[in-house]
């Protein structure tokens, strides 16, 4: 049996450090504040943007939403995020990606005011994560999955790491953040070829696919560390994750179950980002 890696174990050192803040900030009368623009109605957003709100209610922060339609014109969403970078009250912006096809995604991310920018969505923000240079924030996902294995003591030196996933919200800065850690990493997309056995190598394996149950135990080996990123839903409705858990789960050391594994850390790691964007702006 694998041990279960708990995002509520993660989040609770995370969520006292965050609400110590926001009383600070308060105090100087100041009300952190989120700032979410949502285009169309994604299940996976829409799942993110429940957690987020509440997670923000728990921690004292307020959140103001945009919701524009699927079909919302390029116009349009840079005028919400036009909106959002001249609102003084508002401290960080989450903007769900990807977005629909139609738009052009790296106009609209680049127009976002920097210091807003808590989950790594401008050039410049990503530059830090490759450079390894302090600018802006670090995107919240991958730091999730850091921060997990930060928690429970799982070294990252000399070991294998395999990212299934090429993405720039999660797959290629996670693989840039085990580097850093001096895990040797290879990184697997849909042109990979025999991905089984190239993720049995793995020490750590970071599945963000984005399919529920890509991973079946063909995927796996004793002895290491599985950190499901993916959240799908399926046929009845329920969150499911990129890897197939009842057939994995007694094969390997150590497996984040979804729900319950990154997706509260990622909530967490995000709240905590728009009260330190209001730290830096006032205190
Ligand atoms: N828990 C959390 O906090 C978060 C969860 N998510 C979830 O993580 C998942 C991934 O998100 P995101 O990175 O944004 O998704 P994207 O769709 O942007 O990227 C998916 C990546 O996975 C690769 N891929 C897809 N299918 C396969 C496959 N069968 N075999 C190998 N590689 C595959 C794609 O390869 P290619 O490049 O070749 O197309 C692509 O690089 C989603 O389920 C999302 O909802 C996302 C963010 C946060
Ligand atoms: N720019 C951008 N950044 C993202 O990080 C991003 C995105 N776009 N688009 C959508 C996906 C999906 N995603 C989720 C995160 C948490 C929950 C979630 O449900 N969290 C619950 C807990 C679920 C659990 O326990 O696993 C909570 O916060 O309480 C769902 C989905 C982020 N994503």
């Amino acid at each position: 049996m694998a041990k279960q890696l708990l995002g509520k174990e993660v989040t609770a050192a995370l969520n006292e450090r965050i609400k110590a803040d926001v009383a600070a900030l308060k105090e100087k009368g100041i009300n952190p504040t989120l700032g979410i623009i949502r285009v169309g109605e994604n299940e996976s957003d829409i799942s993110y943007e429940r957690g987020a709100t509440k997670r923000c209610e728990t921690l004292g922060v307020a959140c103001e939403k945009i919701l524009l339609p699927a079909d919302a014109t390029q116009e349009q969403v840079l005028a919400a995020v036009d909106k959002v970078n001249k609102d003084d009250n508002i401290h960080g912006v989450l903007l769900f990606r990807p977005l629909p096809k139609h738009l052009n995604q790296t106009e609209i991310e680049n127009a976002l005011d920097p210091a807003k920018d808590v989950d790594c969505m401008t050039d410049g923000s990503m530059s830090g994560v490759f450079t390894g240079k302090a600018v802006g924030f670090p995107p919240c996902t991958p730091q999730a999955c850091m921060e997990i294995l930060d928690h429970y003591g799982i070294d990252c030196t000399g070991k294998k790491a395999v990212v299934i996933g090429r993405s720039l919200v999660v797959g290629k800065p996670a693989a840039m953040m085990l580097i850093k850690k001096n895990a040797t990493v290879t990184v697997c997309h849909t042109r990979t070829v025999d991905m089984p056995s190239v993720a049995r190598e793995a020490d750590i394996l970071i599945v963000a696919a984005g399919r529920a149950g890509v991973v079946t135990k063909d995927y796996v080996a004793p002895g290491q560390t599985v950190i499901d990123v993916g959240i799908n839903v399926n046929a009845e409705g329920k969150l499911c994750g990129d890897v197939a858990y009842a057939e994995v789960e007694p094969i390997v050391d150590a497996i984040t179950p979804v729900p319950g594994g990154v997706g509260s850390v990622t909530t967490s790691v995000l709240v905590g980002h728009v009260v330190e964007a209001a730290k830096r702006k006032y205190l």
